[in-house]
């Protein structure tokens, strides 16, 4: 099979790529560059870019690349850091989405956040396949729930409380699953979101991020997890 992963930088792919086996080679397409591991499955990595919409952008030019080269992906990946949500989900702990879900794309209304589904147009939520979810949550024994896509970083206690009130099955938000989960459900490709926690949601701290021990529990997630993706049925719901 086929996998296309889909980080925002190149810090998160090169974890994801420390993972697996193999070296990756370099593989250059019009909207980015692809670091391909080939073995008895192919694993595309790519940098595609920080927020929704460039994460889209990037993650459709791959899976249309894919498709006019008569090899298309079997599942996209959205991966990386992640804020997490207290208490589900502390920092360097791994989260796995069984649903994603776009937390602020709507209208701000005087009676509150409407999401655009209730002004009657979109999408505002991925399901990833059950069974997948399943697989890889036994796999890694991280929890599966919500994970949230902003697109801007929570950075105060009442923002973080309207989206714990708003999204009771929340535990983290990033800032590409909703735009890498649009690209692929355009290419009717099923979608994975997996996030290691880097921060916690709340008043903004940027020198109490803990990158580097979000890279590693990526590394050591993917490698658990990647055995659930090779032995996945796609035809599975
Ligand atoms: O500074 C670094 O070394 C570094 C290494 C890897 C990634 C980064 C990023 O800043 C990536 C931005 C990325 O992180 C996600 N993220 C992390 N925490 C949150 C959050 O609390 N709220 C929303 N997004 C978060 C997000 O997906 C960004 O793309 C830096």
């Amino acid at each position: 099979m086929r996998f296309l992963v889909a980080t925002a930088v190149p810090a998160e792919r090169d974890a994801v790529a420390r993972a697996l086996p193999g070296t990756a080679r370099e593989v250059r397409l019009p909207g980015g560059t692809l670091h391909q591991v080939a073995g008895p499955h192919t694993y595309d990595l790519l940098a595609a870019g920080v927020g929704p919409a460039r994460a889209a952008a990037s993650t459709a030019a791959a899976l249309t690349a894919a498709a006019l080269d008569g090899s298309p992906y079997a599942l996209v990946v959205s991966a990386g850091i992640a804020g997490g949500l207290r208490p589900a989900a502390p920092v360097g702990s791994l989260v796995v989405a069984d649903e994603i879900t776009a937390a602020d794309l709507g209208a701000e209304t005087a009676e509150g956040f409407l999401p655009v589904t209730e002004l009657g147009f979109g999408t505002v939520s991925h399901r990833p396949p059950e069974t997948l979810v399943r697989e890889v949550t036994a796999a890694t024994g991280a929890p599966s729930g919500t994970v949230l896509t902003v697109s801007t970083v929570t950075g105060t206690e009442t923002r973080a409380d309207a989206l714990r009130a708003r999204h009771p099955r929340a535990l983290a938000e990033a800032m590409e699953g909703f735009g890498v989960a649009e690209a692929a459900a355009a290419h009717r490709v099923p979608v994975l979101e997996v996030r290691a926690v880097s921060n916690p949601v709340g008043p903004r701290d940027r020198a109490a991020w803990r990158v580097g021990d979000a890279l590693a529990a990526l590394t050591e997630g993917f490698g658990k997890l990647a055995p659930a993706l090779e032995s996945w049925n796609p035809h599975e719901p």
